[in-house]
């Protein structure tokens, strides 16, 4: 992977649950892209508190936007020469306005994943890397509280799966992987409260937080763990990585096809 050459990496959806200040990377370049600007220039504040300036940069950018997000992958390019790492993370949790949330959570994952490869495969003669996918316990156990946001975190493990089998047959030199963590502490868990954000499915919201109440809430730092396992692991690729309370790090397991 890219993680001993130390980056360059595109991390899109910067809030990215706290993950910054968890990750231990002795030379680190990365590009922190996300709409939100004060998220944003908070990550870069503390990655150059941390790593010293000049080795990160935040581009505001909408990833449901297509030329905005091709710009953001040239644009970190440009600034560091090329790109090893990439991670698909920004996720909203709207089930009013449910297309939105298949744009960002589905849509952006799959643009996200190609402009990736163009920038990182032997196809485009660039140098592999690797590429993680963030999907949800969602995509394992449903609720009625959020229909559509579970359908798109199926969605980000059937794309994951089908274009890590695309690279390895063909050689592409990048590893694809898909990260599912249970709940965890970030602003996104407070969505589920806001009838703005689960219009009539808000109803639901106390059995949601029983749910939260049984499994417990994951802190950050062990989603960061997770993630550089997916990085530094050659030989993972197509893998489906869980995080819960429960079993901390483990990987879903497939029933292989029966003719
Ligand atoms: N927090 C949780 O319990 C869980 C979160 N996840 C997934 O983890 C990922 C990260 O979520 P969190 O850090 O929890 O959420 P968060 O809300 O704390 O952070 C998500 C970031 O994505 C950014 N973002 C949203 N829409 C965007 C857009 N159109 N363009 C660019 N950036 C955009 C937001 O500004 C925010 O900074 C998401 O894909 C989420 O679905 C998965 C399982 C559980
Ligand atoms: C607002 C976004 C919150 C997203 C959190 C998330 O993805 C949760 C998904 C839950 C689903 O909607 C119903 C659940 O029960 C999911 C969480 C399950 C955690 C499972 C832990 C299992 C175990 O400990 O073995």
């Amino acid at each position: 992977s890219g993680l001993q050459r130390g980056g360059p990496w595109i991390f899109l959806g910067a809030q990215g649950q706290g993950l910054f200040q968890d990750f231990c990377v002795p030379v680190l370049q990365v590009a922190v892209v996300d709409l939100n600007k004060t998220v944003g220039e908070q990550c870069q504040a503390q990655l150059d508190a941390e790593f010293g300036e000049g080795r990160s940069v935040f581009i505001q950018c909408d990833v449901t936007h297509g030329d905005a997000l091709r710009d953001a992958f040239q644009r970190t390019v440009d600034q560091f020469g090329r790109l090893d790492i990439v991670i698909n993370n920004a996720g909203i949790n709207n089930e009013k306005n449910w297309e939105k949330t298949i744009q960002v959570n589905l849509t952006s994952v799959i643009k996200g994943t190609y402009l990736a490869l163009e920038h990182m495969s032997k196809e485009y003669g660039k140098q592999g890397g690797t590429i993680i996918n963030v999907s949800s316990m969602a995509a394992f156990l449903h609720s009625p509280h959020q229909p559509v946001y579970t359908a798109t975190k199926h969605g980000v493990i059937g794309f994951t799966r089908a274009m890590a089998d695309a690279a390895a047959q063909d050689d592409y030199g990048v590893r694809i992987n898909v990260l599912c963590p249970a709940f965890v502490d970030t602003p996104l868990l407070h969505t589920v409260e806001e009838e703005d954000n689960m219009g009539k499915f808000v109803k639901f919201k106390d059995d949601f937080k029983q749910s939260m109440n049984k499994f417990g809430v994951l802190q950050p730092s062990l989603i960061a763990e997770g993630m550089m396992r997916l990085i530094s692991d050659p030989s993972l690729n197509g893998a489906v990585m869980k995080i819960t309370c429960a079993k901390g790090i483990h990987f879903h397991t497939y029933e292989p096809m029966s003719a």
